[in-house]
């Protein structure tokens, strides 16, 4: 089955809504494209004007995180309902910046990927080891307990709308790639895993992404491995180097 292939810009805790205008200013007619489907994922506050800036293009626009209550005194928290009303069409959930500074568990992703699908959005939600689980040959162990955890109690039609992304800690802002065999390797592995707990259809179905120091020099044979369907781009998905990222195929 072919698969649409998915570039997502990250953009963490960068770029005002001021910064975010300038960006697609410069770049938005280069990265409007049908095929592949591109996200960018703004911080909340800069969520309005980065909206605003797409309307009437391709590129969809997603929040970072989001808590999977309706509502109630959470403060400093952001329901599903108030990120659709500003527009965003997808949803990081538990990116391992999020696991490791915020507490996020297994459980809290679990609660907001079904949130989020309950509510129409598309969940982004995260898995990928640290380097000390990869030297102890546990990288796959750690996978499969953050993927099932992740797919609890979600049905199969829901789950093929996930786009899961692996995001080995260890190349995360390191400039430290994850081979092209070792970044497919896993999203094969995680694929296979998907087919033994939801089925053949759902495993074809959902795309699966890899990210992890993806730049303009190494997109290309990334993006050509069988079990990678895109990228979640942090730094890269900045600045212009996001134009060749989505125009890979002519990298
Ligand atoms: O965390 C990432 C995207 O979510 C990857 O970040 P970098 O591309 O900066 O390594």
């Amino acid at each position: 089955m072919a698969r649409t292939k998915v570039i997502a810009g990250n953009w963490k805790m960068n770029k005002t809504a001021a910064e975010a205008k300038e960006f697609f200013n410069e770049f938005l007619d280069k990265i409007n494209v049908a095929d592949p489907e591109v996200v960018i994922c703004p911080t909340y506050m800069t969520i309005p004007a980065a909206v605003e800036a797409v309307k009437g293009t391709n590129v969809g626009i997603g929040a970072q995180n989001m808590y999977f209550e309706e509502s109630g005194a959470y403060t400093g928290e952001v329901t599903a309902d108030m990120i659709i009303e500003a527009g965003c069409k997808y949803v990081i959930i538990g990116h391992s910046e999020r696991r490791q500074y915020f507490n996020e568990t297994d459980e809290g992703v679990n609660l907001k990927t079904k949130k989020a699908l309950e509510k129409g959005l598309i969940p982004i939600p995260c898995v990928g080891e640290t380097l000390e689980e990869r030297e102890s040959g546990k990288a796959f162990d750690v996978l499969k307990e953050q993927t099932t955890k992740m797919l609890e109690g979600i049905s199969k039609e829901d789950a093929k709308k996930i786009i899961l992304a692996y995001e080995p800690v260890w190349a995360i802002g390191t400039g430290k790639t994850a081979t092209d065999e070792q970044a497919n390797e896993a999203c094969g592995y995680i694929r296979k895993l998907v087919k033994e707990l939801l089925g053949e259809e759902v495993a074809d179905a959902m795309r699966i992404l890899y990210g992890g120091s993806v730049n303009a020099g190494n997109v290309k044979a990334l993006m050509s491995m069988s079990d990678i369907d895109g990228a979640l781009v942090g730094g890269a998905s900045l600045k212009a180097d996001f134009v060749t990222l989505v125009n890979f195929k002519e990298a």
